[in-house]
């Protein structure tokens, strides 16, 4: 293996300006970071060069047998052979299986074969295949002439987990043993302990190579939000999740909620999961072979596809029963709400408006009458010598006849009318577009059904009440505001009690 060649472009990175200072000296001291093998430099060094091809890829690989070697058996391998003959030059395999491949093997050439591999540092490598083998079928499907580059990406997004453990093995061990279930815990754990996560130190590590930007870049972005990402970076970032779904405790969860994720995202609609899940299925044994790393756990595509789609129907139904309850209780509530709402406005003794509804809507109807020029006509009403009454038949009795009052009240008023209880015996009617005489008119009938018929009975005796009224008109003073011509009607009920009670006066005549 070589040193880091002087095509270092770390420094032009600009993501790598989220490197902690900490971190970039120590990467820049570190002795043992992972280097690329000779053969895999002069690859880079082509890939750099104008004139990239084949031929100039083909020359560069030439130089390392093993390599060599690798690239003719992944371009013989079911995937890329097909039904094709078996080749049998670098120059062929190159060709066959396209030049960001042949830069994606070679990179990862000694990255996954280290002998002495701990766990989560196959889990790390099984993640980027499943991603890598993700990747190209989506960028298949959605930006073809970039799926040798997304190949890549995907395939390298975790590499700064090795630059990690080269710098602080202790630590890295101790977050990655045992190994988080989620991706999302790792980078978690990551930031807290070395203030950026693995796709930072990553990007870093392969500008370090000589990486062309754009790619140190996806890898730098692999863990971002997808929602607004380029078509290519899309593909690189969705490809991590669906390793993560495919390797996690259980897939089927994960997909769906992956699922569920993508649900909004233009770009997704065109993916046919199943076609994924399958591609997955078929390429990863392969794949490993190629990259001689233990093949990850492999999944039953269709069964994957059919419980996936079978959980994300119940969740469905659960969701739908779920907002059936949630509009149901709603309902109930808006309903609960309405009836507190008239009940605030209602004396619970007669069933009338109470003080409060009757002071708010004859403020209202002040206000549009004067403003329309229209009449208004307030009565308050006072049963007469009520005391006595309570103290003759008892206070039961008195409620009855507060009772019974209010229906005479219900049944004399109009539509347009609103009576209610003031208060203890005194009740008030607000009387909108009547004038004094029109008003006079109907609260005279009050006077004459007390006069016609008994208010209740007790022991089949006949009770009789009388009233008094006052009765004020917006047109007949100028009055400032609703609470004046209440009291003015008020007055002129008091009025009416001096002067003898059960009658009607009207104010200012
Ligand atoms: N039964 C019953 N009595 C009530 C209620 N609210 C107020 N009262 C009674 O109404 C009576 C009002 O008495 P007063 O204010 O002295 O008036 P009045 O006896 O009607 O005499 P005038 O108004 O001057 O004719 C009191 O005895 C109150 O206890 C109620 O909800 N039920």
């Amino acid at each position: 293996m070589l040193a880091i060649q002087p095509t270092d472009n770390s420094q032009q990175l600009s993501l790598s300006a989220n490197l902690p200072d900490f971190i970039r000296e120590g990467l820049n001291d570190c002795f043992n970071l992972p280097t690329l093998p000779s053969a895999a430099i002069k690859v880079l060094d082509v890939a750099r060069s104008p004139n990239a091809n084949v031929k100039a890829y083909a020359e560069a690989i030439q130089t390392d047998p093993i390599l060599t070697m690798r690239l003719l058996a992944l371009a013989n391998s079911a995937y890329y052979a097909r039904r094709a003959p078996t080749i049998h030059t670098c120059r062929e395999a190159v060709a066959r299986v396209g030049l960001d491949t042949t830069l994606a093997t070679t990179l990862s050439f000694n990255l996954f074969k280290l002998k002495d591999q701990a766990a989560y540092l196959q889990r790390v490598w099984s993640r980027s295949l499943i991603a890598a083998i993700a990747a190209r079928y989506l960028a298949e499907q959605l930006c073809p002439g970039q799926a040798g580059f997304v190949f890549t990406a995907a395939l390298l997004q975790d590499i700064g987990v090795l630059a990690l453990k080269a710098l602080y093995p202790e630590d890295v061990e101790a977050i990655y043993e045992p190994l988080p279930t989620h991706h999302s815990e790792l980078i978690h754990s990551e930031q807290l302990q070395f203030g950026c996560d693995h796709a930072t130190v990553g990007a870093w590590l392969a500008a370090k190579w000589g990486v062309p930007t754009h790619l140190a870049e996806a890898i730098s972005t692999s863990h971002s939000d997808f929602t607004f990402a380029p078509i290519d970076l899309f593909c690189v970032r969705i490809s991590g999740l669906i390793a993560d779904a495919w390797l996690a405790p259980s897939p089927a969860h994960s997909l769906v909620s992956l699922m569920r994720k993508l649900k909004n995202h233009t770009e997704a609609q065109h993916i046919v999961l199943a076609e994924l899940l399958s591609t997955i299925e078929t390429q990863l044994p392969s794949l490993a072979d190629v990259l001689e790393i233990t093949a990850p756990k492999n999944l039953d595509s269709d069964a994957l596809m059919a419980e996936a789609q079978h959980l994300l129907f119940q969740q469905t139904l659960a969701l739908n029963a779920r907002l059936e309850q949630q509009q149901s209780e709603l309902a109930n509530l808006l309903k609960r709400q309405d009836e507190l709402e008239v009940c605030s406005r209602i004396d619970p003794l007669t069933g009338l408006a109470n003080r409060g509804w009757l002071e708010e809507q004859l403020s209202e109807h002040f206000t549009h009458c004067r403003e329309e020029g229209r009449n208004l006509s307030v009565a308050f009403i006072d049963l007469d010598h009520f005391k006595m009454v309570n103290d003759q038949y008892g206070h039961l009795v008195g409620d009855v006849i507060l009772e019974n009052f209010g229906k005479l009240l219900r049944e004399l008023v109009r539509d347009s009318d609103l009576a209610g209880r003031f208060g203890g015996e005194e009740f008030m009617i607000i009387m909108p577009n009547e004038d004094a005489h029109s008003a006079q008119q109907l609260v005279k009938q009050i006077l004459q059904k007390l006069a016609e018929q008994p208010i209740a009975y007790v022991e089949n005796q006949p009770i009789h009440i009388t009233v008094s009224i006052g009765i004020a008109c917006l047109h007949d003073g100028g009055f400032a505001d609703s609470r004046e011509l209440m009291n003015a009607a008020d007055q002129t009920m008091y009025f009416v009690k001096h002067s003898g009670r059960c009658g009607i006066a009207i104010y200012g005549q």
